[in-house]
């Protein structure tokens, strides 16, 4: 077994005090034992493999947008400039650095403070004066989760409602039943002082609404399919008199079967002064070409996602003869890495529960997190995480992507991300080991290599040229 230090940034004598203290831990000998163990290696304890274990977890854009709902405690930062680009570029353009300059109805601008928002987030500081705009402007905006997009348009909704009028106002479409819940939940906190507005989605029992009773609910948040359903079957909702409409996620909502037709048919029933927002945390062209059909002369806002970068990461790899050996490897090295916090990658999920077993079997407190689990399950196993109360992460490419777990300072690839072609996957294993330059702390990562993998490993090296 070998181990090779092949960080770029670490000056020579570090490299070799790490490096020593490094291959000390990574012999086979050394292993570290005597850690309690508290956790189970699946929700019900089982340990059975199936079929669907060999496969890779997929990425479900929809649960990973969820997820970092539950688990998301403040704004995500960002370095970069908002863009702006106007469908009239000689009106003036307006940004504003507090809630007060929008001149809100004073309950709503309660309903913000108490929501613990100080001031708008970067995203909101162009966004809101032009969501707020008379006459109504519509707007196309994309920046990746976390930025304050959902609390921009839910401000630009209970602004634009009048509380006196009771039908449907403002309708905003979410790709699941448990997006829209979500979305529905911030519209009651922040409209909490606006008493006579009231909002109708998943929270408050949307589905169980008779069949010919008019809805006085002026807020409708649900899936393109469920508003289809009342707006043309159950005649529940007069499409022509919603004044703000919102589609959100737009990302998800084009990569599930039927959703885009759904709420091009929703839109094209809405009258012309109806305000049309549309959300994206990604933008491929795939969203944009859907942005432009849905939103007629949108303005639009984009603020690029912070890069990942390398930089501040060093990288080891331990050759190995075995599975069995890359076992060992890891459990030599596990004292050092629960110095702080790691999450270790595997590639399928037999692979995770397999070591995930061993691991505890050994008498190591690890926890797994697989695609397998419920958006619930997997919120929870990341809020422990999170809270300190678990060490070591044990994860397929689930975990990679989207979910921003800041402390982690090791990363272990267990197996190498891989694609169909049983080619490095470099994207996947920048998501799993990178950084965002500005706000990423410094981190190690270790990358287990059975002896006929090194190709790939050197694939690698050359392709982010560290
Ligand atoms: N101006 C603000 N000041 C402080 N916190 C804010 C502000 N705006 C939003 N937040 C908080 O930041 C977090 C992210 O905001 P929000 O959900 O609106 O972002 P998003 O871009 O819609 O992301 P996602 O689509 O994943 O929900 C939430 O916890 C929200 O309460």
């Amino acid at each position: 077994m070998a181990s090779l230090l092949w960080g770029g940034d670490a000056g020579a004598a570090e490299s070799e005090r790490l490096n020593s203290h490094f291959s000390n831990l990574i012999h086979p000998r050394k292993n570290l034992r005597g850690i309690k163990t508290t956790t189970v290696p699946n929700v019900d304890g089982s340990v059975n493999n199936t079929e669907e274990d060999d496969e890779e977890d997929v990425v479900d854009l929809a649960a990973n947008s969820l997820l970092n709902k539950l688990i998301r405690q403040s704004l995500v930062e960002s370095s970069h400039r908002v863009e702006v680009l106007q469908k009239d570029p000689s009106s003036p353009l307006y940004s504003v650095k507090t809630f007060e300059e929008l001149r809100l109805k004073e309950e709503l601008l309660k309903g913000i403070y108490a929501m613990g928002f100080n001031r708008p987030s970067k995203i909101q500081e162009m966004a809101l004066p032009m969501m707020l705009a008379h006459p109504p402007q519509n707007l196309i905006a994309q920046s990746q989760s976390g930025t304050g997009k959902t609390a921009a348009f839910v401000l630009a909704m209970l602004s634009r409602v009048n509380a006196l009028e009771l039908f449907p106002q403002c309708l905003c479409l979410a790709p699941t039943y448990e997006l829209a819940l979500q979305t529905g939940r911030v519209v009651e906190r922040m409209g909490k002082f606006c008493v006579d507005v009231q909002v109708m989605s998943p929270s408050n029992l949307f589905f169980l609404v008779p069949r010919g009773t008019d809805v006085t609910k002026q807020i409708v948040i649900g899936t393109p399919g469920t508003v289809l359903d009342w707006c043309f079957k159950r005649k529940l909702i007069d499409l022509t008199k919603i004044r703000v409409f919102v589609l959100d996620e737009a990302d998800v909502m084009i990569d599930t079967q039927g959703f885009s037709d759904q709420s091009i048919r929703i839109q094209r029933a809405l009258s012309s002064e109806c305000q049309m927002l549309l959300f994206s945390a990604t933008f491929e062209d795939s969203v944009w070409q859907f942005a432009e059909r849905i939103i007629p002369d949108p303005n639009v806002i984009k603020l690029r996602r912070e890069e990942l970068t390398l930089n501040n990461i060093r990288q080891y790899y331990v050759l190995c003869e075995s599975r069995k050996d890359k076992y060992q490897a890891l459990c030599n090295i596990y004292g050092g890495i629960t110095i702080g916090q790691a999450i270790i990658f595997c590639q399928t999920r037999r692979n995770a529960k397999w070591l995930t077993v061993k691991m505890i079997q050994d008498g190591h407190q690890v926890s797994l997190l697989s695609g397998e689990l419920t958006v619930d399950q997997r919120a929870s196993i990341i809020q422990r995480f999170r809270d300190g109360k678990e060490k070591v992460l044990i994860t397929t490419n689930v975990c990679a992507r989207g979910i921003d777990v800041k402390q982690v300072t090791i990363v272990v690839n267990f197996d190498l991300p891989v694609n169909q072609a049983e080619e490095p996957d470099y994207e996947i294993y920048l998501h799993r080991i990178g950084r965002t330059g500005r706000f990423g702390k410094k981190g190690l990562a270790f990358n287990m290599i059975e002896v006929d993998k090194l190709p790939l490993l050197m694939k690698i090296q050359d392709h982010f040229s560290k």
